[in-house]
């Protein structure tokens, strides 16, 4: 925890971030966390990050003394911890929220899925009052998402870890979302029996990373994220496969269901919703750099 919230001259911010980040360079670790720790624990904005170099004597704020930025950032180095895991919080689309080894920290391309069914939403001729489920939900960015969306909606966020929804839950309080929102422990479909049919939208951002893949993984990664949010079996297949395959008789007639991949899976993925038979529009989806990352489809109509 911060011990006061002092000031610094800039002079002296400046000299501990070109440390930070010749360490960083040293010791091989992803030197964006340096200024990931100042603007988001620090409290120092984007304008006077850039202008540090420029900055006179004049002092600045710190929202947490400067030892326990260093502090952070030494076990960040020493161990490799993801800093949002440190500071216990990320930024993901409109929300701040709670991120712990429990669960994965949710990644800008996921924003992406969200996007989509608002776009989708907005091409409605009335507000969706559907059943809504986030299949994997880890911090429940997905389900708060579709919360805020989807104002009129009932949204399900699954999970079989409940540690994970502990924290979903938990950002839902804090987000006023947790109304809107009910959360259910349990492997992928099971929990949701009761809704077979029914559902108007699925999405799920699931773990798809070939298991072989995993070791060699960013270390921040791969020593400090759940396996179990990372891991798709040996093709990186298993939960996509087990999603399309379920999916059909779970959506309602016009259901969409909507699906993060890694980059390149995207083939894959379209033939197995070819092959699944009750699925149409089918589309691979690229994310801002151009990489197949999600992929969408609406059940056939009965
Ligand atoms: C890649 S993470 C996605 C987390 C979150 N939706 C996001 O986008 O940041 C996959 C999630 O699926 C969950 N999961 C893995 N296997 C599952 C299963 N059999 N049933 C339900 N959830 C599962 C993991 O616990 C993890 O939270």
């Amino acid at each position: 925890m911060p011990d006061s919230t002092p000031s610094y001259f800039a002079p002296t911010l400046y000299r501990w971030r070109i440390q930070a980040l010749e360490q960083a360079l040293a010791q091989g670790a992803d030197p964006l966390g340096v200024d990931w720790l100042l603007r988001e624990v620090g409290g120092i904005d984007r304008l006077q990050l850039r202008l540090l170099p420029q900055a006179s004597d004049r002092p600045l704020a710190l929202a947490c003394t400067l030892e326990h930025l260093d502090r952070l950032w030494r076990q960040h180095l020493d161990h490799h911890t993801p800093v949002q895991y440190l500071a216990g919080f990320t930024h993901w689309w409109r929300f701040r929220l709670q991120v712990s080894p429990a669960v994965l920290i949710p990644r800008p391309e996921t924003e992406l899925l969200v996007d989509w069914v608002e776009q989708w939403a907005q091409q409605q001729p009335h507000p969706p009052r559907g059943h809504w489920a986030d299949l994997g939900t880890g911090s429940g960015s997905i389900a708060l998402g579709l919360a805020t969306i989807l104002p009129q909606a009932q949204i399900h966020g699954v999970d079989c870890s409940a540690a994970a929804l502990a924290i979903a839950q938990s950002n839902a309080q804090s987000l006023g979302l947790s109304p809107a929102i009910q959360w259910h422990h349990g492997h992928w479909f099971k929990p949701l029996e009761n809704l077979r049919g029914q559902l108007q939208g699925i999405v799920a951002n699931p773990p798809y990373i070939p298991t072989a893949t995993i070791a060699t993984l960013d270390p921040e990664v791969q020593h400090h994220e759940p396996h179990l949010a990372l891991d798709g079996g040996q093709d990186g297949l298993d939960d996509l496969r087990h999603l399309i395959t379920t999916a059909a008789d779970y959506l309602q007639d016009a259901g969409v269901l909507v699906l993060e991949m890694m980059a390149g899976q995207g083939e894959a993925v379209r033939s197995l919703l070819h092959q699944q038979g009750s699925y149409r529009a089918i589309e691979i989806c690229n994310d801002l750099s151009g990489l197949d990352r999600f992929a969408v489809a609406q059940r056939h109509q009965t």
